[in-house]
């Protein structure tokens, strides 16, 4: 089928090429013009023929809001847009309201597999009426990984994005798991190689996982991670987990440690930390460093 494709980046750019290759007929926009198909997302639409179907896949937030307000615009009536890109759950619904506005559907997609998905395909987690997913259907199923699972038409709008949040928060709970045991077997310093140690865990074991793949690919790469921060940004989707968590009063202690974790990262030196050697200090008279933190150069490299 046809396609319109808003967003050609490191998803949207592997995106199209999946898609081509599965037959599908892709317009592509980006407002980069150097790997657009079209110079404007108004020259995107006319391409295509109705019922028009255009997958968005840029930042959430701000960008999302104005592109699917533009489509809101361009398009017309029996027209269908996803969302695709990490969207906030709770902005589904007025995304869907303002295109209702015009009779236009509104699919939203979560979607995992990161660069690696042109080649294993994407997980799609979807959200919006049965009709509408009926309609994009073809597109979901060149997307997803070829195998039984992959896929799911998760509940009416929003239910994809939400489906997503909740991954990204569990995703970010693994990461930190592994990455402590990673830090742990090489401060103790008894085995020979951890690499190795890890390796081993690919098979059999209870903790094998794609997340674990990777992290032994980049010690392939770089056995004592050298050269790379301890460092590690967010985008958006732990924190809100975090944050419905507490909305529903549901427990979720190792996805908001893995958060903190994150944010602890960015400090060079850690004004909490500081308030604690300095009480130690007022009421056992234990001693206080007062020397200035490493350069990065010294700490991470
Ligand atoms: N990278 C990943 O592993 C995953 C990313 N996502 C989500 O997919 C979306 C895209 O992510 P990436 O491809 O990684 O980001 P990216 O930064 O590589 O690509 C975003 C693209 O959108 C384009 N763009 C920005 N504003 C635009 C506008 N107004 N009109 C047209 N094009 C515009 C940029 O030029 C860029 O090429 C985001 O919402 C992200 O959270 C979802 C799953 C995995
Ligand atoms: O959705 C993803 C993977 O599933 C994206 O890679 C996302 O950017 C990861 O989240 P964060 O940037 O907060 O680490």
């Amino acid at each position: 089928m046809e396609l319109g494709l808003v967003g050609l980046g490191k998803m949207g750019g592997n995106m199209r090429e999946r898609l081509r290759r599965g037959g599908h007929t892709v317009v592509g926009f980006d407002r980069d013009p150097d790997i657009s198909d079209v110079a404007s997302l108004e020259e995107m639409v006319e391409q295509l023929s109705a019922p028009r179907v255009v997958w968005v896949m840029v930042p959430a937030g701000e960008v999302t809001h104005a592109v699917i307000r533009d489509l809101g615009e361009l398009l017309a009536e029996g027209d269908i847009v996803i969302d695709g890109g990490n969207s906030r759950w709770t902005d589904d619904e007025q995304h869907a309201a303002e295109l209702a506005e015009r009779n236009i559907g509104f699919v939203d997609c979560g979607v995992s597999g990161g660069v690696w998905g042109l080649e294993n395909g994407y997980a799609l987690m979807a959200g919006g009426s049965k009709e509408d997913i009926a309609v994009v259907q073809p597109i979901f199923d060149t997307l997803k990984p070829p195998g039984e699972f992959g896929w799911v038409h998760a509940g009416s709008v929003g239910a994809g994005h939400l489906s997503k949040m909740v991954h990204n928060g569990i995703e970010y709970a693994i990461m930190q798991a592994y990455a402590e045991g990673y830090e742990l077997l090489e401060a103790v310093d008894a085995v020979d190689n951890v690499t190795e140690v890890f390796r081993s865990w690919r098979e059999g074991t209870v903790i094998r996982s794609w997340l674990l793949d990777l992290l032994v690919a980049a010690l392939d790469e770089t056995p004592h991670l050298e050269g790379i921060r301890g460092y590690a940004e967010d985008s958006g989707e732990g924190r809100w987990t975090v944050e419905a968590a507490i909305q529903h009063a549901v427990p979720a202690p190792a996805i908001a440690a893995s958060l903190f974790a994150r944010f602890s990262s960015r400090q060079d030196n850690s004004p909490s930390m500081k308030a604690v050697a300095a009480m130690r200090n007022q009421f056992g008279g234990h001693a206080m460093r007062t020397d200035a933190p490493p350069t990065t150069d010294d700490t991470h490299d």
